[in-house]
């Protein structure tokens, strides 16, 4: 099966195969071709061109795009979306008075939702979190990252990855699974945290290592949560069974766990609402990407990530959704470019560098998405008509989205 799609008025971030992520003032180019083609051979991109130059190429399916944009899909490096029920009371408690950090200490937040899912059986997880997949996926996300993190016991964390792996079987979307076992302390752990990480170590990582249910390790490094120590142990552990380091870091508190990340060679460093400039210094020369996650300041009105000075001092960004009950009930990358772009001042071509290309990085899939480029897959995003792609983060809240393209297939 092939697709030609004609007369687009601009195909945005036109790259090509050595182009694995962008940094500083790079994020700021955004290439393009005007009045342009691109021909889809099964699931990949195997030409691209200007209409003029179109001569003689035939396909089975015919696209015209007319006045619209064709980029490459969303990239979400980081999310929470397989989960079971809500938080929406937890909303309007916070709403009326109470902090993220009451609900917690009260027994909510992570704690209620792993306790949900500990009760919900793995079929009805999986026909939850489905409902959620094909939404982002007609939003135009073409590859997302999914933790595990709401079970917090052997069973309910294997459900989940499991949850996850079947997900990547079913979906054309492509799917990174990682193991977040250390995002909270269960309750019957309260006060012997090492007998947590001990179980994790012991119990969790080998079988999950012997089902390949994980790509990734994660661990919230936080006050209240899990501290260097635990960091260092966790991703050392996960270093054994060869799972690579992507960690929850400087949400709330900014205490030396980027460059401990960095010396762990992380793949991503995520969230960084709170930054110091020693922050920045260790992830300058690093291949580590860090990862703002707008919604979820949005949501919770904390800071944004200070995405600017990342930029400016010569890094690399990535924006991702945070998919969650708690922190970020939104799986939209398009609000996540928007709001990059109004709160955090990124332009809309360091916002949509930083969801697309970056993104893959952020997520090890580079290679074959994130771009516009003869040889990846053909994940891409049709637009409506549109007077420039400026229009796509400036309009925020609108859907611009025509058609959606993922693996060949149109969604
Ligand atoms: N910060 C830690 N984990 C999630 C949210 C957890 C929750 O509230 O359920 C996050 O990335 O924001
Ligand atoms: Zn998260």
């Amino acid at each position: 099966m092939s697709i030609l799609i004609t007369n687009i008025k601009e195909l945005l971030q036109i790259r090509d195969e050595k182009t694995i992520k962008v940094s500083g003032n790079q994020m700021n180019e955004l290439p393009t071709l005007k009045n342009a083609y691109l021909l889809i051979d099964n699931d990949t991109i195997v030409d691209f061109g200007l209409m003029s130059n179109i001569n003689g190429i035939e396909a089975d399916q015919i696209l015209d795009a007319t006045g619209k944009m064709v980029l490459p899909t969303w990239c979400d490096s980081h999310t929470h979306i397989v989960y079971a029920g809500d938080r929406s009371q937890e909303f309007v408690d916070r709403i009326n008075g109470l902090s993220y950090e009451d609900i917690a200490n009260r027994g909510g937040g992570i704690i209620n939702s792993a306790k949900t899912l500990q009760n919900t059986s793995e079929d009805e997880l999986y026909n939850q979190s489905i409902e959620r997949v094909q939404n982002v996926m007609k939003l135009g996300t073409g590859a997302l990252e999914i933790k595990s993190g709401y079970g917090l016991t052997p069973e309910a964390e294997l459900k989940m990855l499991r949850v996850i792996k079947r997900i990547k079987q079913e979906f054309p979307i492509k799917v990174k699974a990682t193991f977040l076992g250390a995002h909270a302390l269960p309750l019957q752990f309260k006060d012997n945290k090492q007998g947590y990480l001990d179980q994790i170590i012991n119990e969790m990582l080998p079988q999950i290592a012997k089902e390949g249910l994980a790509h990734y390790i994660d661990i919230f490094c936080e006050k209240g949560y899990f501290d260097l120590e635990d960091v260092n142990q966790m991703l050392s552990a996960g270093k054994q069974y060869n799972l690579i380091p992507k960690i929850h870091v400087n949400q709330f508190n900014a205490f030396g766990g980027v460059a401990l990340a960095v010396k762990h060679n992380a793949l991503s460093v995520d969230h960084l609402e709170e930054l110091n400039p020693e922050d920045i210094e260790a992830l300058k020369g690093s291949n580590t990407m860090p990862v703002a996650l707008p919604s979820c300041s949005y949501f919770l009105s904390i800071p944004y990530t200070p995405g600017r000075q990342l930029i400016d001092a010569g890094l690399p960004l990535a924006l991702a959704t945070d998919y969650n009950p708690g922190s970020t009930p939104s799986g939209n990358m398009n609000f996540v470019v928007s709001t990059a772009c109004i709160k955090m001042k990124l332009t809309p071509e360091e916002a949509i560098n930083a969801a697309t290309i970056n993104g893959a990085y952020a997520m090890g899939i580079a290679k074959q998405y994130g771009s516009v480029t003869k040889g990846k897959k053909a994940n891409l995003i049709i637009t409506k008509p549109l007077s420039s792609y400026n229009y796509l983060p400036y309009a925020f809240g609108d859907n611009h989205i025509d058609t959606v393209i993922i693996n060949g297939e149109i969604i």
